[in-house]
């Protein structure tokens, strides 16, 4: 991949880094809180993320990672703090959030295919019906981005014929026909035979060597390690530790990093 030097900056955890030349990083989130009734899930998180860079976010189950991830493109509600996506806040009142939320492609653990549209259909249905493009050209996208992630001869299939590592390659390339320039990934493995793990991965692999802004959140950890420029520890609810994935995976300095990895690597 890219020279990991000339990406996203690495900072101390918790500490916000210098946005891009122009200023700005695509995501920036301060004192990110979230609460479900009494119980306090993300405890204040702070972080950027630069164009073009690769964070992956590893942590014990139930320490808060998806529900960061949720909160950035507003499938949930942040209890209190903000985030910035390419310097408009999704969180203040009167966002507009679908235009916003826009910018971010979302791929889930579950593939959640429309199960009685094609493969292409799948790709050209929001495309076409939010109006971004007309059909011709959103069929067109749609097969460039099947070709992209190898699944152009399925373009006519039905999800249900797929395997699942291909229905995970069909979603990425759904997410990605609404031309986001981020993208979010919850787990994207975590429900695939061991088998299929890497197809998927070899995707996202080359998505970020194109240059592509992520923020992946992951068990797989030697894919961390290869593919993040930064790497993220969280622990009940807050950043513990980030930083270079050698550094981080490999030369912890943060005991519940350390904890967590002897029982994960
Ligand atoms: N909608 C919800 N309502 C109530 N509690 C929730 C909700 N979503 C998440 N939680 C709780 O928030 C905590 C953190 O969950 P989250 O899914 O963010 O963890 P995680 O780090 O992604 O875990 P895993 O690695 O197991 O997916 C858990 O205790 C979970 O039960």
């Amino acid at each position: 991949m890219d020279d990991k030097t000339t990406k996203g900056a690495t900072t101390p955890a918790g500490a916000p880094a210098t946005g891009d030349k122009a200023g700005q990083p695509k995501i920036r989130i301060t004192g990110l809180r979230k609460s479900f009734g009494d119980n306090e899930v993300l405890s204040g998180i702070d972080l950027d993320v630069q164009p073009g860079e690769v964070v992956c976010v590893i942590g014990p189950s139930g320490s808060g990672k998806s529900t960061m991830l949720r909160c950035i493109n507003r499938l949930e509600e942040p209890t209190s703090g903000d985030i910035v996506i390419d310097g408009e806040s999704i969180c203040a009142p009167g966002a507009d959030v679908d235009r916003i939320r826009r910018h971010l492609g979302m791929v889930f653990q579950q593939f959640n295919l429309f199960p009685h549209y094609s493969v292409r259909e799948n790709l050209t249905y929001a495309p076409v019906q939010l109006k971004l493009m007309g059909q011709a050209e959103a069929d067109k996208v749609a097969m460039d981005l099947l070709a992209r992630v190898g699944m152009a001869d399925k373009a006519d299939a039905m999800p249900r014929s797929l395997s699942g590592g291909q229905q995970q390659r069909v979603a990425i390339a759904r997410a990605l026909a609404m031309q986001p320039d981020i993208m979010l990934f919850d787990e994207p493995t975590s429900a695939l035979d061991p088998e299929m793990v890497h197809e998927v991965l070899d995707v996202m692999r080359e998505l970020a060597d194109d240059g592509m802004t992520m923020v992946i959140v992951t068990h797989e950890m030697g894919f961390a390690h290869d593919v993040a420029d930064r790497v993220i520890f969280i622990d009940g609810g807050v950043i513990v530790e980030q930083g270079d994935p050698e550094q981080v995976m490999h030369h912890p300095r943060n005991e519940r990093t350390k904890s967590f990895l002897s029982k994960v690597l």
